[in-house]
């Protein structure tokens, strides 16, 4: 493709060498150019792209995208400078793949918790009802029947353009996709075309990353502020910050909300293992998703799918048969004890989790809840999670997630200082995460349930930067019908 072509919409400041010229690939890490690619210098979390300037130009580039062009140019080599290469990335992705955002309709969904199962819903849904559709999720993403290893929330620019091309290639009419507070700072979603946007609610998570709460809460609302007027905007009225999304966008302001009145409204008629009884819009309606969290995750699917001009009864009776995304409440049963394999990683989805169990357990059993926190991630969210655990569990097992470089003893110490001395006694720490679900499964009476919490659809744990086949479901299963 010709450069010119893919430099439509971008801001130059300083040019040097020729933009008249074909180029073969898009490229954002120096370990992966091959010959005249355009290689983008970004500024990371951890190195700066400007470094590796110079060895991507002995490997064969022929355009660099930068924020500073090097003094030694080399003849031959288009150097452009940009405001911000991130930025650029994102529209020059967009460019180079035809624009595939435009042709279809892509619907992002953000907030701290809901938005895999709020997008898996939407993709579940709108396939149901004859579309051809993509879906772009932390689990997986979906082009139809084909399903595409996902190995971040929001890929970068890059792959996500891909993605979109692909769908586009396959006749999709609407992509639904997760929308991470980190693509919207590091501008991976920069230079798409958003039909509509959805906030699903925002509490403490990723603060190692935004450092305060309100440059999160500015993250997320940044998404809603470059809507534009074509697009709707749906957000959660009975959160906080739910109206704050709404500000400042062009975009048609719409809301949901199951505690005050909304342009789509729910009542909770009754809540059980068997899944959320719900009065929609003065429907009635049964849903296989269980716990007052996933109504609202229903509320705002809803809410999409009559915003997206289908029809309300169809729609109502087409949700009733769905079941949420992976490793989201997955309920099973052995040797008389339920065990409930759950996502849940931050202190409102742990809160969110159990209190749904508690709400609707029998009385007599007991919970007892694994719980872990993923290393190299947010430290200020462990005490809490496990402080939110013991609150509400009998027995809790405080083990590891994903340590990543971290040492897992420590993340478990750190998870102990929200451990209050009346708590202690219900609490024991165990590392290893296998251990911990064997020792469970040990103390578990028939009728208790165990709560496995923190990976849900994960298949892998991360220790010391190596993945080693993992999965909370197979072990738990495994080790409940060892027990007898
Ligand atoms: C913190 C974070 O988001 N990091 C992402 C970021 O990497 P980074 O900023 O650390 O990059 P860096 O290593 O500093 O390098 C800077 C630049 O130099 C380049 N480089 C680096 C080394 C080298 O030898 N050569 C080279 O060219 C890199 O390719 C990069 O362009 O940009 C990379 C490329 O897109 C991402 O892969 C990486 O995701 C890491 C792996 C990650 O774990 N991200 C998580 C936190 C994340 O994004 N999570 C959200 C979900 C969160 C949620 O809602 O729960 C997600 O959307 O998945
Ligand atoms: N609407 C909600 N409000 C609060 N908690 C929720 C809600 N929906 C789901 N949860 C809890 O959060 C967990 C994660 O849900 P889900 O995967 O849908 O969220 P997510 O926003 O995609 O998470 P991630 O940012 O990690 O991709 C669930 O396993 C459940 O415990
Ligand atoms: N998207 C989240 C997933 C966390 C999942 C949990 N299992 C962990 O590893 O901390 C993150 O990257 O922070
Ligand atoms: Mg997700």
């Amino acid at each position: 493709m010709q450069l010119q072509e893919i430099l439509y919409g971008i801001a130059i400041t300083n040019l040097v060498g020729n933009t008249n010229k074909e180029v073969s690939a898009l490229v954002f890490d120096s370990r992966q150019v091959t010959q005249d690619d355009v290689f983008f210098a970004i500024k990371g979390t951890l190195s700066d792209g400007h470094a590796y300037i110079g060895s991507v130009v002995s490997a064969g580039v022929s355009v660099v995208v930068c924020e500073q062009i090097p003094e030694e140019t080399v003849a031959g080599v288009t150097y452009i400078q940009v405001a911000d290469s991130s930025v650029a990335l994102g529209k020059m992705a967009a460019n180079f793949y035809g624009n595939p955002s435009a042709k279809l309709q892509l619907i992002g969904i953000t907030g701290t918790n809901g938005k895999t199962t709020i997008a898996t819903l939407l993709f579940k849904l709108f396939r149901e009802l004859g579309y051809k559709v993509g879906l772009i999720s932390t689990v997986d993403n979906h082009i139809n029947d084909r399903v595409i290893v996902a190995t971040h929330t929001t890929p970068n620019p890059i792959a996500l353009n891909m993605l979109l091309q692909d769908m586009v290639d396959s006749g999709c009419d609407y992509c639904f996709m997760e929308v991470s507070s980190h693509a919207v700072v590091q501008h991976r979603i920069e230079g798409l075309s958003f039909a509509g946007g959805v906030f699903s609610n925002i509490t403490h998570d990723h603060l190692d990353f935004h450092v305060t709460f309100d440059n999160y809460i500015k993250a997320k609302k940044a998404f809603f502020d470059v809507l534009p007027s074509s697009a709707f905007a749906l957000t959660n009225l009975d959160d906080k910050n739910g109206m704050v999304m709404l500000q400042n966008t062009k975009a048609v302001k719409k809301t949901y909300a199951l505690k005050q009145l909304a342009d789509f409204k729910a009542n909770i008629i009754e809540n059980s293992f068997n899944g959320l009884h719900l009065n929609i819009d003065h429907a009635d309606v049964f849903f296989k998703l269980v716990g007052s969290f996933n109504a609202y995750n229903l509320l705002a699917v809803y809410g999409t799918a009559m915003l997206l001009d289908q029809d309300q009864l169809t729609v109502l009776t087409t949700l009733t048969s769905l079941t949420g995304a992976e490793g989201r409440f997955d309920y099973m049963m052995a040797n008389g004890i339920i065990g409930i394999v759950d996502y849940a990683h931050t202190p409102d989805a742990v809160q969110n989790v159990l209190s749904t169990i508690h709400d609707i357990r029998k009385g007599t059993e007991q919970v007892i809840t694994i719980i872990g926190c993923g290393g190299d991630r947010d430290k200020t969210k462990r005490p809490i999670m496990a402080q939110v655990a013991c609150d509400w569990s009998d027995k809790v097992i405080l083990t590891s997630d994903n340590p990543r470089t971290e040492n897992p003893q420590t993340i478990v110490e750190e998870m102990e200082k929200g451990v209050s001395p009346t708590n202690r006694r219900k609490t024991l720490s165990i590392v290893d995460r296998r251990e911990a679900i064997k020792t469970a499964c040990h103390l578990a009476k028939p009728g208790d349930i165990i709560v496995l919490a923190g990976k849900g659809h994960e298949k892998y744990q991360e220790i010391n930067g190596v993945r080693y086949h993992f999965d909370d479901k197979e072990v738990l299963m495994e080790q409940l019908n060892l027990i007898s």
